[in-house]
């Protein structure tokens, strides 16, 4: 049978000296999947995205992730940018562009740009400068530029953990919408009732279990 599995993990340990971190966890992410890691302050569960990121090798077990770095797009924790940061959101997004040495957008890379505002709701903040927008605004800014190379993982960790309830439900509609659309989706939250409106599959971490 075709298995849709873009990530298989069997017996993951990971150990920092001799604390063990988690040990014995299994998962699969499949295709469509919105797939949410649970569990409490230190379980793991950034440690846990850096393994499926490779940035960390697991001390015991396998995992397998069929997509490439470039295929992923990730959004960090929230980082505030101050009022006086001068990039407008177009030209934030273009920073996670392909370098290259022509100082210029292609015509694609455009539309890439137009169609990452246009699925973030921030059209009409083109030309705004980030550091001026809301918290929530923001949030979607670096949602954008996760998206604007089109990653068929995207991967969350806690990126609503300090927006109002508003700013919160805009931020995961955006994401939801990402989704249904074919986006696999990874998110970590320490909040039952997102998860519980969003999530398909829930992994949860405990105390190095
Ligand atoms: N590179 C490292 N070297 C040593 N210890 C580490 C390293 N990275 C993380 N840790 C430790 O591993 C544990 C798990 O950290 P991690 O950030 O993965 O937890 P978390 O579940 O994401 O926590 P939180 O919910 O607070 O964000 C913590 O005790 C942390 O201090």
């Amino acid at each position: 049978m075709k298995t849709s599995n873009l990530i298989t993990a069997h017996d993951l340990e990971v150990k920092f000296d001799s604390q063990i971190i988690f040990q014995n966890v299994d998962f699969q992410v499949q295709k469509g999947d919105f797939f949410c890691i649970v569990g409490p302050n230190g379980s793991g569960k950034t440690t846990l995205l850096r393994v499926i990121l490779k940035e960390i090798v697991p001390t015991l077990g396998t995992i397998q992730c069929a997509l490439a770095k470039s295929q992923i797009g990730y959004v960090p924790q929230f980082r505030n940018l101050e009022t006086d940061f001068p990039l407008d959101a177009a030209a934030f997004i273009e920073l996670k562009l392909t370098q290259k040495w022509w100082p210029w957008l292609t015509a694609q890379e455009h539309d890439q740009v137009q169609a990452a505002l246009r699925a973030t709701h921030l059209d009409n903040k083109r030309t705004t400068r980030v550091g001026q927008m809301s918290g929530g605004e923001k949030q979607r800014v670096y949602l954008a530029q996760a998206i604007v190379n089109q990653p068929q993982l995207l991967i969350l960790d806690e990126p609503t953990a300090s927006l109002d309830v508003q700013a919160k439900y805009e931020v995961m509609d955006v994401v939801q919408e990402l989704n249904t659309q074919g986006t696999t989706v990874i998110f970590i939250s320490h909040d039952p009732q997102l998860i519980k409106k969003y999530g398909t599959k829930t992994l949860q971490l405990g105390k190095g279990e």
